[in-house]
């Protein structure tokens, strides 16, 4: 077996009736690799994992998971899950909760350990119902640790949190990441993707989009430069002559702020500069946002 391979999903389709919620998904994750699948709603993302589960399986494709069925690496505890809606029992305690499921598992984690690191051990003794949203996904993350699994896959984990639990949330995920283990967590909150994972992967209309790191996305987009004019001729001429559209170039103020956007301002500023035309330059990147934006705005192919 291929042991760098977490997990492998090739050319997987999943249809309900006439709604494709997965259209032909290639996608090989690697050990020890913290992947965020992003899209907009109703893009594939839960359907996906849910294969990668083993809780539905593909109308056409393969998936393998530690190069296995993926309900047989599920039922050996190599896989654990964060769901947006697991079921809890609001009369149970966090810690009643955990021991609870502990004991459905042959080998698990002692509890003690598991909810010191989830961070739940604070409010052990309190009813799931008396549990902010925040802490119920704390505690689901817990149990989802219980089998010391290698691979943890969150389905918008802090849905519902405020951006303080958040973070904490991330500080504990990513402790869990230094340990080795491979997680792949679905989100809508882009700065998630950008600010936790080593890979994003874009997903729209059931199929891959973009896949990369952030900084490989963003690579090749616009990007917008701006500075004073202190040229003496006129900002407008230069522009036409260097070829820029009128979407691209603008200027302001009696001519003296230009802004360009274009995918290569950097030789743009280098022959504005040498030819002292401008000063107080900037240029300001993309983020994931506007990647985000652009490719998720795009029509997909049938
Ligand atoms: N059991 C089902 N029966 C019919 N259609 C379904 C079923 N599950 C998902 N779908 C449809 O498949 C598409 C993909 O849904 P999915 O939940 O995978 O998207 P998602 O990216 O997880 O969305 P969200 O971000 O809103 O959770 C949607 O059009 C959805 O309505």
């Amino acid at each position: 077996m291929d042991t760098t391979t977490a997990i492998s999903i090739q050319d997987v389709h999943r249809r309900f009736g006439s709604v494709t919620a997965v259209n032909g998904i290639t996608l090989t994750v690697t050990t020890g690799e913290v992947l965020a699948l992003l899209g907009p709603n109703g893009a594939g993302k839960t359907t996906l994992l849910d294969m990668v589960l083993g809780f539905t399986t593909p109308s056409s494709g393969t998936i393998s998971v530690y190069g296995r069925a993926p309900e047989a690496a599920a039922r050996d505890g190599q896989v654990g899950a964060v769901l947006q809606n697991g079921g809890l029992l609001d009369d149970l305690t966090v810690a009643e909760t955990i021991r609870m499921v502990a004991a459905c598992h042959v080998r698990h984690l002692p509890v003690a350990e598991v909810m010191q690191r989830a961070g739940v051990a604070s409010f052990a003794t309190r009813k799931v119902k008396k549990c902010s949203g925040g802490q119920q996904q704390r505690l689901r993350f817990a149990l989802a640790l219980l089998t010391d699994p290698q691979l943890l896959i969150l389905d918008e984990p802090t849905a519902g949190m405020d951006a303080g639990a958040r973070r904490e949330f991330w500080q504990t995920m990513h402790a869990e990441a230094e340990r080795g283990r491979t997680i792949i967590f679905a989100t809508h909150y882009l700065r998630e993707a950008d600010d936790y994972a080593d890979r994003v992967v874009l997903v729209q209309g059931g199929r891959v989009v973009a896949d990369g790191t952030v900084s490989e996305m963003t690579t090749g987009f616009h990007r917008i430069l701006s500075a004073e004019w202190i040229g003496d001729d006129d900002p407008r001429v230069w522009a036409a002559q260097a070829g820029l559209s009128e979407e691209q170039f603008t200027v302001e103020a009696e001519r003296s702020r230009i802004q360009i956007t274009s995918p290569d301002t950097d030789a743009l500023a280098a022959e504005l500069l040498a030819s002292a035309r401008i000063r107080h330059l900037q240029i300001v990147h993309p983020g994931i946002e506007d990647v985000f934006f652009e490719l998720t705005t795009q029509e997909v192919p049938a």
